[in-house]
């Protein structure tokens, strides 16, 4: 059976859970993932390799596959430069796709019907509600075949699904519709068959071992930007950025005599907007920016596979986010530009 390859973008309202569905099907962190909404700002793309299935009596096979699988911000109504910048990502991860994984959270449940029969939603339950149907009214205009994928089955009843299912499938004709937990990774192997069945054949887009486009120093800045997120509160994840501002790869990767691992020399600037965001980030006596840098850097030594020598600087950038330049000049795909022209003059 040849191969077969296509880009499959994953879609849905914040917190969803795209990110962790994408980890969860390359077996690998990619992108960060946090409780809080609006976590992914780029659209993240994610090599995965499926292996031919032979038929057996019992179930059907399916061809080798090379799915390039494309995370995107949480669908929302922008208000900032940096939401209508994210919500860009989520309509250029839409073009002329192969396929599309449109990502509901079931815990995000319906509204009781009242007396009258009429649905009612309140509060957190309406504003989700309407996130959901701005995404889906997103996902109606493609042309492309759209799985429905209902996510987090793992935290509610197996009863409350039928009601669910119903619902949803109502609304439009989905090509599929595939219960999961991205979390427990319940339901993967279906839903990676249902995608494969999806796409045509096709060469592959990226080399065969490639996991992702996205240079590691841009990885880094997102794992320093989870750990902001899970580590400090309120207007401050969302009022923050980092930029990678040095990035020392060491010239070997061997061990030196004295078997110590190589060191990655690394310094990032973390955006906020006020001065007192700023004195959260830093916080008494540095001990926040220790903590934050701490976390980090452990877990960029795993990615890298080197030691790591991280300096971290907090600036304040007023009102960043309705900054288009400087929203602009976030995008790693620009910062990428920037860095190749840079190096190009001096040489
Ligand atoms: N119980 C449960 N929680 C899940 C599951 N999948 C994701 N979550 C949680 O939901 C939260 C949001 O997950 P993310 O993967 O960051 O969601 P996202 O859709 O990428 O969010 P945005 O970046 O805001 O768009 C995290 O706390 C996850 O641990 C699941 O299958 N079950």
């Amino acid at each position: 059976m040849a191969l077969r390859s296509g880009f499959v973008s994953i879609i849905g309202r914040p917190n969803a859970g795209k990110s962790t569905l994408l980890n969860a099907l390359l077996g690998q962190k990619l992108a960060i993932v946090t409780h809080k909404p609006q976590t992914t700002r780029t659209r993240i793309h994610g090599v995965l390799e499926v292996r031919l299935k032979k038929n057996t009596k019992d179930e059907p096979g399916h061809p080798a596959a090379q799915i390039v699988l494309v995370d995107t911000p949480g669908v929302h109504k922008p208000t900032t430069q940096l939401d209508r910048r994210m919500m860009q990502e989520v309509h250029d991860a839409l073009e002329s796709r192969d396929a599309v994984l449109f990502l509901v959270d079931v815990t995000h449940r319906l509204a009781k019907k009242s007396a009258s029969g009429e649905a009612k939603a309140t509060g957190r339950m309406s504003m989700s509600q309407a996130e959901d149907d701005f995404a889906l009214s997103l996902v109606k205009k493609l042309e492309c075949p759209v799985i429905l994928v209902l996510n987090k089955i793992d935290a509610v009843k197996k009863e409350e699904m039928l009601p669910l299912i119903a619902h949803w499938s109502a609304l439009h004709t989905f090509a599929d519709v595939i219960p999961i937990s991205a979390r427990k990774k319940q339901g993967l192997g279906l839903l990676l068959e249902k995608i494969v069945g999806q796409l045509k054949e096709g060469q592959r887009y990226f080399p065969k071992h490639q996991l992702t486009d996205q240079p590691e120093r841009f990885l880094v800045a997102e794992i320093i930007r989870e750990k902001i997120l899970l580590l400090t509160g309120e207007e401050v994840p969302y009022a923050t950025a980092v930029v990678i501002e040095r990035y020392e790869e060491p010239s070997s990767l061997k061990k030196s005599r004295d078997g110590k691992l190589p060191v990655t020399k690394i310094s990032a600037a973390i955006y906020c907007e006020r001065v007192g965001q700023k004195a959260i980030l830093i916080g008494k006596s540095g001990e926040m920016l220790k903590r934050i840098g701490t976390a980090a850097r452990k877990e960029i030594e795993e990615l890298l596979g080197t030691r790591v020598f991280l300096e971290l600087f907090v600036k304040v950038q007023e009102e960043w986010r309705s900054n288009r330049v400087f929203v602009e000049d976030l995008d790693w795909r620009r910062q990428l530009e920037q860095i190749a022209a840079k190096q190009a003059e001096e040489e």
